[in-house]
């Protein structure tokens, strides 16, 4: 049986949200997917960190009371150590859940870096390493054997990276485009239905879909992002954010988004990225408001939806959860699923001899 040992770096909603996944449903998995999985290591900011390599009892360190941290246990620090961590832990696959710094994506740059070269498969939901760093760090992985994977960075837990990279094999992609995130599509929602602007946000944050600094989701940063992974992975472009246009729903007030409702509208956040005559590819990130008869104007709180221009299909549109604890949890299972699928090409993957 096949079992893979995890290293959470941040143990925040994602991460505690995929511990609480392998505690509660441990032994479901392993039946139902075929290999088992174990958390030997995690850091956090906040708890310090802790390495035991015959596993860590997750139902313990879910249980810890505010403030407390990682120094009581066995293997247990109170500071993150992360390098160290990330370098000498026993665990295949590193767990990287931790702020996105969307000015210049550490230090989650670095700590993908140090567990490629340690010879560690990665697992990210921070678009950070993955819209900043993307092509060093895969090719960083081919070159060590290991996996790159990062469904959860564009979407969540809806797989539109590997749905394009995989089942669009053949068609010409000519433009990606859509509402990239749950956090600043729940804020214009409620706002719709009256709530201020503070209290939407607050609503957002307590649901666990919003960045750290939420000013990321609300003034198009996050999105700007996602654009650049879209444009670079789906459209084979090479663009940084300084290529991708932004502006943020700061630029359209409260009576506008009411004036837009009276006039049969709904302000969406929209992110595009298309290809030009010339195969060079415009990206932007701006408030649109669409007419209520848009495929994405009926797009209502953290769902978000995708809509792929292709030469043969014509559009293709995908739609379901951009954000939230479990569902963005369930991006990083589905990466170690991936790493699985391929493990007979791969180290990394502990075997029974
Ligand atoms: N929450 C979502 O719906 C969602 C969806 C997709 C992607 N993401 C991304 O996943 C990542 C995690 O999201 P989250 O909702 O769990 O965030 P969070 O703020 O709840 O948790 C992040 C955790 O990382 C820890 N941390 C930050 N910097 C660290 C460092 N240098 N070393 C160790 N720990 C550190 C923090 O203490 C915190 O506990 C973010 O990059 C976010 O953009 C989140
Ligand atoms: N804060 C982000 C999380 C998902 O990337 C959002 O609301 O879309």
């Amino acid at each position: 049986m096949d079992r893979y040992d995890l290293a959470l770096i941040g143990f925040g909603g994602v991460n505690r949200a995929l511990a609480e996944l392998i505690d509660e449903r441990g032994a479901a998995l392993t039946s139902e997917l075929g290999f088992e999985l174990r958390v030997v290591a995690i850091t956090d900011l906040r708890l310090g960190s802790l390495m035991q390599a015959d596993g860590i009892d997750l139902s313990a360190v879910l249980a810890l009371e505010p403030g407390a941290n990682f120094a009581p246990f066995a293997g247990g620090d109170p500071e993150p150590r992360n390098e160290y961590v990330i370098r000498n832990t026993t665990a295949d696959i590193v767990v990287e859940a931790t702020f996105t710094n969307p000015v210049d994506g550490e230090p989650a740059i670095s700590h993908v870096r140090w567990a490629l070269e340690s010879g560690k498969h990665v697992t990210t939901t921070n678009k950070g390493p993955v819209a900043l760093a993307g092509a060093e760090l895969r090719a960083l992985a081919a070159d060590h054997g290991v996996r790159f994977e990062h469904e959860g960075a564009v979407l969540s837990g809806t797989p539109i990276l590997r749905l394009a990279e995989r089942m669009f094999s053949g068609l010409r992609i000519r433009g990606v485009q859509g509402i990239l995130n749950g956090t600043s599509n729940y804020v214009l929602g409620r706002m719709e239905a009256g709530l201020s602007l503070p209290d939407a946000v607050a609503e957002a944050q307590e649901l666990g879909y919003a960045e750290a600094d939420p000013t990321a989701d609300l003034e198009g940063s996050d999105v700007q992002l996602k654009v650049v992974i879209l444009a670079n992975e789906v459209l084979g472009a090479d663009l940084t954010t300084a290529d991708v246009s932004r502006r943020g729903l700061s630029t359209v007030s409260a009576a506008e988004i009411a004036e837009a409702q009276r006039q049969g509208r709904r302000w969406k956040l929209i992110g595009d990225a298309h290809r030009n005559d010339d195969g060079s590819v415009t990206a932007s990130v701006a408030p649109v408001a669409l007419p209520l008869d848009h495929p994405l104007a009926g797009v209502s709180g953290a769902t978000n939806a995708v809509a792929f221009d292709t030469d043969l299909l014509g559009t293709v549109a995908v739609s379901g959860p951009g954000a939230g604890r479990v569902e963005t949890a369930y991006a990083l299972l589905s990466d170690v699923i991936a790493i699985h699928a391929g493990r007979g090409a791969l180290i990394g993957a502990a075997t029974d001899v």
